[in-house]
């Protein structure tokens, strides 16, 4: 059985750490590279970032497994297994990271049995670090997480993000909930550029649910757990339960809401995160 508060202990000193190696990368001039498509980036110091935490939880838990964005682009496979597991997104927003714009994450989730039992994400340009262990509450810096009251759409701010996906029938699809969703009227539409800020907003009370498809199993694992131990909860955007693997979520402050979004969203499905590598 692992020692989650250990697990908690060096997710947090290793995020910092990463977190510093971001914020100086950032006075470097950032090569950027293109992973699915020309809108979606990479740049080193995500892989230099990924490498620092998956070496450092090697040295002191050498039987872990990893998830980590940048080795399941590199040809990893992105299996969940039931071993403690660390899911890593080194750089949540790169996007952000290579134009500057003030949200940039790292987010460490830590599953077993697939299931989330601690996430760290620390936010390194706002330099808070929000932290969750399963049945123990989510904090930032230390304060106490608590999600909205607020169960009328027409009261709501919604987080959502339009992902790297150019393909016209997906901007079609996107395009056609947000119009949905905009129009019930909600109050506002938000999105920081990175899944796992979004669901600490949700986690904090700023904003009444994110909702994205396209969305990977790095990005918001972490998150997941930030949000259900604020008081909130988690959906596949078409009422189901949350499945890890399908690309597909509603983090929000409460069923009513999560439900109604559900009416709102036009649903599609894109290669799951365990699907076997397409061949070329
Ligand atoms: O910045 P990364 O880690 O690639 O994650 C973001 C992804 O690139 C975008 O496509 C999604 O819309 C965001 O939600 C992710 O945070
Ligand atoms: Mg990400
Ligand atoms: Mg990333």
């Amino acid at each position: 059985m692992a020692d989650f508060q250990r697990v908690m202990d060096h997710a947090v000193a290793v995020a910092r750490k990463a977190g510093e190696v971001v914020r100086e990368a950032l006075s470097d001039d950032r090569k950027v590279m293109t992973k699915s498509s020309a809108v979606d980036l990479v740049t080193q110091t995500d892989q230099k970032v990924e490498q620092l935490i998956i070496q450092s939880v090697k040295e002191k838990f050498p039987k872990h497994r990893f998830i980590g964005e940048e080795s399941v682009a590199a040809g990893e496979a992105c299996i969940l297994t039931d071993d403690p597991t660390w899911i890593i997104d080194p750089i949540d927003g790169t996007t952000n990271f290579v134009h500057a714009f003030p949200f940039v994450a790292i987010s460490i989730g830590f599953s077993i049995n697939k299931q989330v039992e601690v996430g760290v994400i620390y936010s390194c340009l706002e330099d808070k670090m929000f932290t969750a262990r399963r049945g123990k509450g989510a904090f930032c810096n230390g304060e106490p997480l608590q999600v909205s009251d607020q169960t009328d759409i027409h009261q709501a701010i919604i987080c959502t993000e339009f992902g790297s996906n150019r393909d016209p029938e997906v901007v079609d699809k996107m395009f056609c909930s947000l119009r949905n969703i905009l129009s019930l009227p909600v109050q506002g539409v938000r999105g920081a550029g990175t899944a796992a800020i979004n669901m600490c907003l949700v986690a904090s009370g700023c904003v009444e649910a994110y909702y994205e498809i396209g969305v990977h199993v790095w990005d918001f694992a972490a998150g997941s757990l930030m949000v259900t131990e604020a008081g909130g909860v988690l959906m596949d955007v078409d009422g189901g339960e949350l499945d890890l693997m399908s690309r597909r979520i509603i983090a929000a402050n409460s069923r009513t809401i999560a439900e109604r979004l559900v009416k709102e969203i036009a649903p599609f499905r894109l290669p799951r995160d365990d699907a076997p590598p397409q061949k070329q």
